[in-house]
């Protein structure tokens, strides 16, 4: 689903050269939900970012889906983006003076669908995230949680292929983070490949996969869940 290959990014400001990825390898499959861990300044919010075609890379390849990301123009991006991505951020990025069906609807316009489809896909989303029955309230009449599932519901309304979160239980509490990761796993079963960036090792241990990145490279990949056949090899 999604290839990098001796990715690098540097960012240059003034006298600057910051490293942020330097040769970073991946390989997710469709249908995988992997945690990307790692310190602070270590790239892994410019991984997700390039992973999400909001920002480009220096060298090396990335392919989504089959697709050779670098041979793209910035329309063909954004056309890629709208189609297979569904994003989730930490400060959950909900617009304050719009209920819930209009949040939900922002990505559907983008797309130019029609009003019946888009009424169809926002009513079918909230119901997903189990607030249905709360679409004509405004975000700041929420918690924190249920905000984040909004911002959920907003980003599977578009039915994306890979849906990439980053840090999305960074602003709520213990209980609110487990409930929102039990959502992303519901969806994950559903066949939707999830990337997800998080400081918290509880919740990156639930993942499928937990990638670390240290310095700008992919330092270990630690497979959790052993496959059946190493479960059959296990003595009773
Ligand atoms: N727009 C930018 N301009 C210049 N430097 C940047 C920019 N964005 C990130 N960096 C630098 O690139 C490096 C990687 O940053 P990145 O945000 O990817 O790290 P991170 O692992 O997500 O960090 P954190 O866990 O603190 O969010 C850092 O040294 C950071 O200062």
């Amino acid at each position: 689903m999604l290839r990098m290959n001796d990715l690098s990014k540097v960012y240059r400001t003034h006298m600057i050269e910051t490293h942020a990825l330097r040769g970073l390898d991946i390989h997710v499959k469709e249908g995988e939900f992997v945690t990307v861990t790692g310190p602070s300044g270590s790239g892994k919010t410019t991984f997700l970012n390039i992973a999400g075609l909001l920002e480009e890379f220096d060298s090396g390849d990335y392919f989504l889906d089959g697709v050779d990301v670098s041979k793209l123009n910035d329309d063909a991006r954004s056309r890629l983006r709208n189609e297979k991505l569904g994003f989730v951020f930490q400060g959950f990025n909900l617009i304050p003076d719009l209920d819930l069906f209009d949040n939900v609807d922002v990505p559907l316009r983008y797309r130019g669908l029609p009003a019946a489809e888009r009424k169809e896909r926002i009513e079918h989303a909230l119901a997903e995230v189990g607030l249905a029955s709360r679409m004509k309230h405004y975000p700041s009449e929420l918690s924190g949680g249920q905000q984040q599932r909004v911002a959920i519901a907003r980003a599977l309304a578009g039915s994306p292929k890979v849906l990439l979160a980053d840090e999305p239980t960074g602003n709520l509490d213990t209980q609110m983070a487990r409930s929102v990761m039990e959502l992303l796993e519901q969806i994950n079963a559903r066949g939707t490949t999830i990337l997800m960036v998080t400081h918290d090792p509880e919740l990156a241990a639930r993942a499928q996969r937990i990638v670390h990145i240290i310095d700008g490279c992919v330092h270990d990949l630690v497979r959790r869940k052993p496959s059946l056949v190493e479960d059959a090899a296990q003595p009773a």
